[in-house]
């Protein structure tokens, strides 16, 4: 279980805070008469042990970045009991299972739309694992090897500083700043909104009963009308990697890599191993990238998909495709993997990134009939709704698209759902922002998809080279695409490769959503400023419309 206590925290300009936990110490003093009954106490106690023995058994609930926490003082849970609830005999309206972004955009509607609102999370702060293992320390981290590459670009400071290889914690020093940052705003959403937080594992007693563990052997028993499950997910884990190994990894344990390597392997190449490999190289790690496919990110573009190839290659990731892991030789300062193909790669460090567990295993989900997939995740309908009509899920835990960007989305239209708002809809279209150096990111259909579907469709494209702005800010490579229907103009994909991709992405977007307005006219009739990265559309415009006869 996540450790409760409060290690020594540290503010932004390095000074010593020492304030409140947040969910923790709300003002609910755990109830000792809700503590179970000694057969129950037992195979709590067995769960527990697990948990304590093999706490990467639920690397999830793992902060890296524990010891430098700050603390948030909260105190919400007495006002929140103004809120009045609807009319049943439960304690609450609904209960919200992890405080992740599905959660918190669900607790954020329940709460707006009056109902008596409680989320539960083993964390003693908010932010999930996106805040706290994921999107966060991984987008700051990446930002501070960016900014690393271009520094030792720029003439003027490699000639005055001798580059020296830092260790991968001690570059998450930015990561640090940025959670506290983050788990700060977060947690003011929660006050301003009166919603109450309870630190503790929750698990079903039945369909409107839920336990919380509050504390060692400590329980509280609460009930509620609906639930909706926003539990995430954590790096899947196979029984063959020991990743108790100083020298094994998963995207939760690499944030406590403490030392620094020469070369490391990476197994897996979705967008986690993807990212990680640009980061790697970032630092001058000589990566050993392994791929199960043929082709890196295949469900991409392929021209991007080969360019994203051909620029790790350049950075001296190599890649290996079509390989599979036997086994993996463990010692105290290298290890080997041994390939299916016969191939054995030395490396000082492996980092495993081939997919991620729903975290459902605790949550006794037979108690309420529910069973989850082989990978730990929920079924849903379309309206977020499991096979229990009073229990909803979001987020990692139903799968597609197991993004943070579509996690808070898809809280938000699943707590829409529980209140009976008419005009809900569930999450359909969700772009693609991978953040490797340089960034991919893209909307709607691929090439390889329209000539499938037989589609006549047109491409257009802008090489950033040639645009002012890239010039200006020395951007070398990258490429923006629209595909678009010949006889129509009505566009049917973006795809972007290049730096800024995950924001240039949303003007696209915003046009295409945009029904009547969606067509490739548009970015030559309008006048955008001069010079950005946006111009990048009217130029792919014009040369996809000098296709056109
Ligand atoms: C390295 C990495 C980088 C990523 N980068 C991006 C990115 O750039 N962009 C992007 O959009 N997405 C990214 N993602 C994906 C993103 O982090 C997830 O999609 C997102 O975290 C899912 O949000 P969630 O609310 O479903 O769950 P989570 O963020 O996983 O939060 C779930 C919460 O539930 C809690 N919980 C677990 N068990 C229980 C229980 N029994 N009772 C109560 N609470 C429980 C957990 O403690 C946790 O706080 C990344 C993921 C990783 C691993
Ligand atoms: N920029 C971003 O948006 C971003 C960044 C990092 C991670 N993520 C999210 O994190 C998730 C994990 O990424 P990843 O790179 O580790 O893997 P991935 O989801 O790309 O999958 C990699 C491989 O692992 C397999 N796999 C997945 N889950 C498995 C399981 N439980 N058991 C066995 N095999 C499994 C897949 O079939 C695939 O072959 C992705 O779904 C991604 O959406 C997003």
């Amino acid at each position: 279980m996540v450790s409760k206590n409060i290690s020594d925290a540290t503010n932004d300009t390095g000074k010593d805070v020492h304030t409140e936990v947040s969910n923790k110490t709300n003002g609910r003093s755990p109830n000792p008469e809700h503590t179970e009954g000694k057969d129950t106490k037992q195979k709590i106690e067995q769960t527990h042990e697990q948990v304590t023995e093999d706490i990467m058994h639920y690397p999830d609930l793992i902060n890296p970045l524990d010891d430098t926490r700050i603390d948030i003082k909260s105190g919400f849970t007495k006002d929140s009991r103004r809120l009045k609830s609807d009319d049943h005999e439960y304690e609450y309206d609904a209960v919200v299972l992890g405080a992740g972004p599905a959660g918190e955009a669900a607790a954020m509607k329940l709460t707006k739309s009056g109902k008596r609102v409680v989320v539960v999370d083993p964390r003693d702060q908010v932010g999930g694992n996106s805040t706290h293992v994921g999107t966060i320390p991984s987008k700051a981290l990446r930002q501070s090897v960016f900014n690393l590459i271009n520094f030792r670009r720029d003439p003027m400071f490699t000639k005055a500083m001798e580059y020296k290889q830092v260790p991968l914690n001690e570059v998450l020093a930015k990561a640090r700043q940025v959670i506290r940052r983050q788990v700060s705003t977060h947690t003011r959403f929660y006050e301003r909104n009166r919603i109450e937080v309870i630190q503790g594992w929750a698990s079903f007693i039945d369909a409107h009963t839920l336990r919380i563990e509050v504390d060692d052997n400590i329980y509280e028993t609460i009930t509620f009308n609906k639930a909706i499950i926003t539990v995430g997910s954590r790096p899947y884990r196979p029984d063959i990697l020991d990743f108790k190994h100083p020298r094994v990894f998963d995207s939760d344990k690499i944030l406590q890599m403490d030392y620094v390597v020469k070369k490391i392997i990476i197994y897996g190449a979705g967008v986690i191993g993807c990212e990680y490999a640009s980061i790697f190289t970032g630092l001058g790690y000589k990566v050993d990238l392994i791929n199960n496919q043929d082709q890196l990110l295949n469900y991409l573009d392929s021209e991007i998909s080969d360019a994203i190839a051909h620029d790790f290659r350049q950075f001296g990731v190599l890649i290996r495709s079509n390989e599979e892991i036997d086994h993996l030789e463990t010692h105290d300062d290298y290890v080997v993997l041994h390939l299916k193909s016969g191939k054995r790669i030395k490396s000082d460090a492996i980092l495993w990134s081939n997919g991620r567990s729903g975290n459902t295993e605790g949550l006794n989900l037979e108690a309420i009939g529910l069973k989850a997939n082989s990978r730990g995740q929920l079924k849903v309908d379309d309206t977020y709704c499991t096979d229990v009509d009073n229990i909803y899920a979001a987020g990692d835990v139903i799968g597609w698209p197991s993004l943070a960007s579509a996690a808070y989305d898809q809280g938000r239209c699943a707590a829409a759902f529980m209140v009976g708002d008419s005009d809900a809809e569930p999450v359909s279209s969700v772009p693609t922002g991978i953040y490797t150096i340089p960034e991919i990111s893209c909307i709607g259909k691929t090439e390889q998809e329209l000539t499938d579907e037989k589609v006549p469709y047109e491409v257009g494209q802008a090489f950033f080279k040639h645009l002012a702005r890239a010039q200006i800010i020395g951007e070398r490579s990258g490429v923006l695409k629209i595909l678009f229907h010949r006889d129509t103009l009505e566009i049917l994909g973006i795809h972007c490769y290049g730096n800024h991709a995950s924001e240039i992405i949303h003007i696209g977007q915003a046009v295409m959503k945009c029904k009547s307005n969606n067509t490739l006219e548009y970015f030559v009739n309008t006048t955008f400023n001069y010079p950005t990265m946006a111009e990048a559309y009217r130029v792919a415009a014009l040369n996809g419309l000098n296709r056109v006869f």
